[in-house]
């Protein structure tokens, strides 16, 4: 059976304060984005883990494909599968590739064998995977709060825009993201911000890992600056960097950042 686990990206992300357990609690609003990557499970005699394209850094026996298989091993007499995954998503990205793996596998192992999980239930397994795989459960626009593992519904919807998403030649791991924050409550809700138009998201809402990870990589902002040059109506950094998305009336002529970047359209 297979599944094609697609990315996200953060309409707004205000970090708003450290946790005990080491954590943050942030605000976001996370959107579906159609890049993907293909996750295949076949029943086997031993578990096995293969993957092909983009390169994943770290040992295989660290995919959070095989963390969800061993997780949900722990409940569920499930035979060994052998998996498969395509990896197309950029990694280190802040497009959530890693954590959509995760979700989708849960959601496929429980289609394959019938384990008749809830969405909260499996969301439930997705949160011990990471803090943003249990978005991909219902995978609709949601806004995120706590670490980002809870949400409320909200109305946001792109389908009108050509989303842009360019990643430039830099990782940014979520760590060192966080490690440069200085957490603050948010001076007007983004749940209010992102109900105003389009045209008006770039004065009011931001990405707090912005500031920081610009300083270390100037590459990410210039980039954000190409994509407004080039008339989006709202641009940023996607979650901990370094992919950038601009939301545009129209398909533009980016012909001199494609050059230097990888660039995705998600129309
Ligand atoms: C920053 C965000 C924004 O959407 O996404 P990405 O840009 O990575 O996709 C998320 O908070 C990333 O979530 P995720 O990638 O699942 O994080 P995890 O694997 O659980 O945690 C990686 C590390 O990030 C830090 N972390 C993560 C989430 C959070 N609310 N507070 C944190 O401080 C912790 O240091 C943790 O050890
Ligand atoms: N299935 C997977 N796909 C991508 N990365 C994975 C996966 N499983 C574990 N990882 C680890 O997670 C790290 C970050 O993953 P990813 O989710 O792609 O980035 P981001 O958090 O920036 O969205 C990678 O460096 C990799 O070591």
């Amino acid at each position: 059976m297979i599944t094609f686990p697609n990315a996200k990206i953060n309409l707004g992300l205000n970090i708003t304060e450290r946790r005990e357990d080491g954590y943050h609690n942030l605000e976001t609003v996370f959107y579906p984005v159609q890049i993907k990557d293909a996750l295949e499970i076949v029943e086997s005699k031993m578990l096995s883990f293969q993957s092909s394209g983009i390169a994943i850094p770290g040992n295989p026996e660290s995919n959070l494909c095989l963390k969800a298989y061993h997780l949900l091993k722990k409940d569920y007499d499930i035979p060994p599968v052998s998996i498969h995954l395509h990896k197309h998503i950029p990694i280190g990205a802040g497009l959530g590739g890693g954590s959509a793996d995760a979700a989708f596998f849960v959601k496929l192992v429980n289609q394959h064998f019938n384990l008749s999980l809830s969405n909260e239930a499996m969301m439930e397994y997705a949160r011990q995977l990471g803090a943003d795989c249990a978005f991909f459960i219902e995978n609709k626009p949601v806004f995120a709060f706590e670490k980002g593992d809870r949400f409320e519904p909200v109305q946001v919807d792109l389908s009108a825009y050509v989303i842009v998403l360019i990643m430039p030649p830099v990782h940014v791991s979520t760590a060192e993201a966080y490690g440069g924050i200085k957490p603050a409550p948010a001076s007007r809700p983004l749940q209010e911000l992102i109900q105003l138009p389009v045209t008006e998201w770039r004065h009011h809402i931001k990405n707090d890992f912005e500031i920081n990870i610009f300083k270390h990589h100037p590459i990410i902002s210039n980039v954000k600056n190409a994509l407004y040059k080039a008339g989006a109506l709202y641009a940023s950094m996607s979650g901990s960097g370094a992919s950038v998305f601009g939301l545009f009336k129209q398909t533009p002529n980016l012909k001199h950042l494609e050059l230097q970047h990888q660039m995705y359209l998600s129309v």
